[in-house]
């Protein structure tokens, strides 16, 4: 299985936030991490996709300098890592595992105490600091209110404004819909597109598919330790055959009118015919059905989804539900 790549062509030129060459952990017998090439653009949402199990967090926990690769490069905010963690960390907000909150401290003061446990914060600035954070995820209403009173999607965004403490080029959040709610959720998937919107990178994993295919403008997918595709939503979605359906009590004729076109893969049904687009164009074909004199009572182009996009590069389906 090779690795589709979509959008700018890979290159030393290209600006990355991340970027990984053959990106390799092995666990005693298993390869986790098996030759991973990432490329995450400056100013992207990439959604790192892939089942449970699939090396997503082994990946993230590498790119963190949390475990050491068994082989490969990292270069993470321009710098190799670990080399340059020192000067590069200071840059990533981080949420991979959630940090440890009091449940009877209020958000400000949980904040404050993780702040004041960082070696490299200033405590002068340390006020204005959280409160910007607790405003930026949107919980400064709620800054006095005891931890244990949170709903689970507040936890989350404090745990989002703990890795928002100082400034940051490049978020990394690990599977930080996980647990939540619907309402929880949706909090978090917003702030996302509100953190991206301001110009920050964010590198976030997720095992579900419709989650990233709503929040994300690139994707990476990975499956039993390979990244089997990368690059822009769109692309991907834009380089998969697209279906046409024609509804029609006509369905033999406007087969026929299909086939004619050069349309290829017809599939007649009760009332409705499918086809695969190919080269042909879209505004040809109304037209030629009603040449034909086939009544087009529906017709519709319709985009793979990202889940028949899996299907089609692993043969397998995607455990969509997680
Ligand atoms: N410390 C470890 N020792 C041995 N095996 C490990 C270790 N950490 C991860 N693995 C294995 O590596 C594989 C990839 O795990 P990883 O946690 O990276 O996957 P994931 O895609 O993040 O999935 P999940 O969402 O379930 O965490 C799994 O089979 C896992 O059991």
């Amino acid at each position: 299985m090779s690795v589709q790549q979509t959008g700018p062509a890979r290159g030393e030129d290209s600006p990355a936030t991340v970027r990984t060459h053959a990106l390799t952990k092995r666990f005693r017998h298993q390869t986790a991490v098996d030759a991973v090439d990432l490329e995450v653009p400056v100013g992207a949402v990439y959604g790192f996709l892939g089942p449970n199990g699939s090396g997503k967090t082994t990946t993230i926990r590498m790119l963190l300098g949390l475990i050491s690769a068994t082989s490969g490069e990292i270069e993470v905010l321009g710098e190799p890592m670990p080399d340059g963690a020192a000067r590069t960390l200071r840059r990533v907000g981080a949420l991979v595992e959630g940090p440890a909150f009091h449940p009877y401290l209020s958000g400000r003061a949980n904040l404050a105490r993780l702040d004041s446990a960082d070696p490299h914060s200033d405590a002068r600035s340390a006020p204005a600091r959280i409160d910007a954070a607790l405003d930026r995820v949107g919980l400064l209403p709620a800054a006095t209110k005891r931890f244990r009173a949170y709903s689970l999607g507040m936890r989350q965004r404090l745990a989002i404004a703990n890795a928002l403490l100082v400034p940051r080029d490049l978020l990394v959040l690990d599977e930080p819909t996980n647990g939540l709610d619907p309402q929880g959720t949706r909090e978090v998937r917003n702030l996302v597109g509100e953190l991206a919107a301001d110009g920050t990178t964010v590198l976030v994993s997720s095992h579900l598919l419709s989650e990233v295919d709503q929040m994300c403008s690139h994707v990476g997918v990975m499956f039993e330790g390979r990244l089997i595709t990368q690059g822009r939503l769109d692309q991907i979605h834009a380089g998969t055959a697209q279906t046409v359906r024609v509804e029609t009590d006509r369905v033999g004729d406007a087969a026929t009118t299909l086939r004619e076109l050069g349309l290829t893969d017809v599939h007649l049904a009760g009332g409705h015919v499918t086809a695969q687009l190919g080269e042909v164009e879209v505004a040809k074909i109304v037209p030629a059905l009603v040449d034909a004199y086939v009544p087009v009572l529906g017709f519709a182009v319709q985009r793979p989804s990202l889940e028949d996009v899996f299907v089609s590069l692993t043969g397998e389906g995607f455990d969509v539900s997680g």
